[in-house]
């Protein structure tokens, strides 16, 4: 399913300044986003409540949901397989993951548990409104599971394998999400053998449209490697690495949602300062960002031949891109990158 596939759509703005899409040749999901941006654009003034409560958040994957499960799927071999899933943590990442699997119909709810100590009742009732058993301890996600994802905090993964090191765990896979913590320090954690893989992913795995990158362990075989890339490729892309680019790529892609949120956010201010309702100013700042990164993936043109088809001689653009080179915003990219990647060296050695 590709969710970016809705470059037919139409987006027009009657005299009311209200938004119309016309947007039916859309994917489902596409739809389900945009349907998340009418709600937030027509209701703004309960946008920050909502944020806090999650609410708009739920009702969206509820409706992703309940319409992939209309549609037939091409992913039943891994499905077929009834693979038992386990996340010890239940916050973000691992909604993003589990929620993504669930969608892909790659994995059966009814297969997936999760443990969350403090059980954090919005992360508690988030993974059970999409069928996902809680469990009581991270004990019993591990007895339950074949592949055990650890998603809990990068300081917290010690102690959570420390005490779940008494499991028999031979048959078991561990994927590790948390930003920093090498595989060495995994597998000194864990009994001798244990199979392990490193995975940096990112929260557009929800939607599909994730970034991962994996590195396996020193015991784990080819099989559980090419099982996880074909997991985390059901929600989005995903390459085999060496490990020691996983602090870079933690830098740009497992952390760079937030740098491109906060541009589809000053865009968007941009826009409402040149008169632009706000919720047609958001559509346009995101659908530009996923159009020119579609362009950059789909066209394998280098960005800046694309930067160059944009831009006429003496026209609009160019009076743009030089306020952006005044601003610093390449070398502040590439500063965001640098220090996120020192950030997730430094948690290795905390
Ligand atoms: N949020 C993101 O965009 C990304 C996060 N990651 C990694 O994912 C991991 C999780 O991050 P988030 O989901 O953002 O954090 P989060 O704070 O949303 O979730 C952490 C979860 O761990 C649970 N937890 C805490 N102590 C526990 C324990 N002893 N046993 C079981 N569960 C416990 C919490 O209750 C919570 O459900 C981190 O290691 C982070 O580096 C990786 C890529 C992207
Ligand atoms: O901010 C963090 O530490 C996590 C890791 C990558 C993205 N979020």
């Amino acid at each position: 399913m590709d969710c970016m596939d809705n470059t037919k759509k139409g987006v027009k703005v009657s005299d009311n300044s209200e938004i119309i899409s016309n947007g039916k040749t859309e994917t489902m999901l596409c739809n389900n986003v945009k349907e998340k941006y009418d709600i937030v654009g027509s209701k703004s003034s309960l946008l920050l409540e909502e944020r806090k409560s999650n609410a708009t958040f739920e009702r969206f994957l509820q409706s992703v949901i309940s319409k992939f499960n209309e549609e037939t799927s091409d992913n039943t071999s891994l499905s077929q397989l009834n693979l038992k899933i386990g996340f010890i943590g239940a916050g973000k990442m691992a909604q993003a993951i589990c929620k993504g699997f669930i969608i892909s119909k790659l994995i059966k709810a009814e297969n997936v548990s999760a443990s969350s100590t403090g059980m954090n009742t919005s992360n508690v009732e988030s993974m059970k409104n999409i069928g996902v058993r809680m469990a009581n301890s991270n004990a019993d996600v591990m007895h339950s599971s074949d592949i055990i994802i650890i998603a809990v905090k990068p300081h917290i993964v010690s102690t959570v394998l420390q005490e779940i090191n008494c499991i028999e765990m031979k048959s078991k896979l561990f994927v590790s999400v948390a930003a920093g913590i090498t595989l060495e320090k995994i597998e000194e954690l864990l009994p001798k053998n244990t199979r392990a893989i490193r995975v940096m992913p990112n929260t557009p795995c929800l939607v599909q449209c994730g970034a991962s990158v994996c590195s396996p362990g020193s015991s784990a075989t080819k099989e559980d490697c090419d099982m996880i890339v074909k997991l985390m490729s059901s929600i989005g892309i995903c390459h085999v690495a060496p490990e020691r680019l996983l602090n870079g790529v933690t830098g740009l892609s497992g952390s760079g949602p937030a740098y491109v949120f906060q541009m589809v956010e000053a865009m968007s201010d941009g826009g409402v300062k040149q008169g632009l309702p706000r919720d047609l100013a958001t559509k346009l700042a995101a659908q530009t960002l996923m159009g020119a990164a579609k362009m950059v993936l789909e066209t394998g043109l280098h960005p800046g031949a694309l930067k160059d088809a944009v831009t006429s001689p003496g026209g609009t653009t160019i009076s743009g891109l030089h306020e952006l080179e005044k601003g610093g915003l390449r070398a502040a990219l590439m500063c965001a990158v640098e220090a996120a990647a020192k950030r997730a060296s430094e948690l290795s050695h905390s």
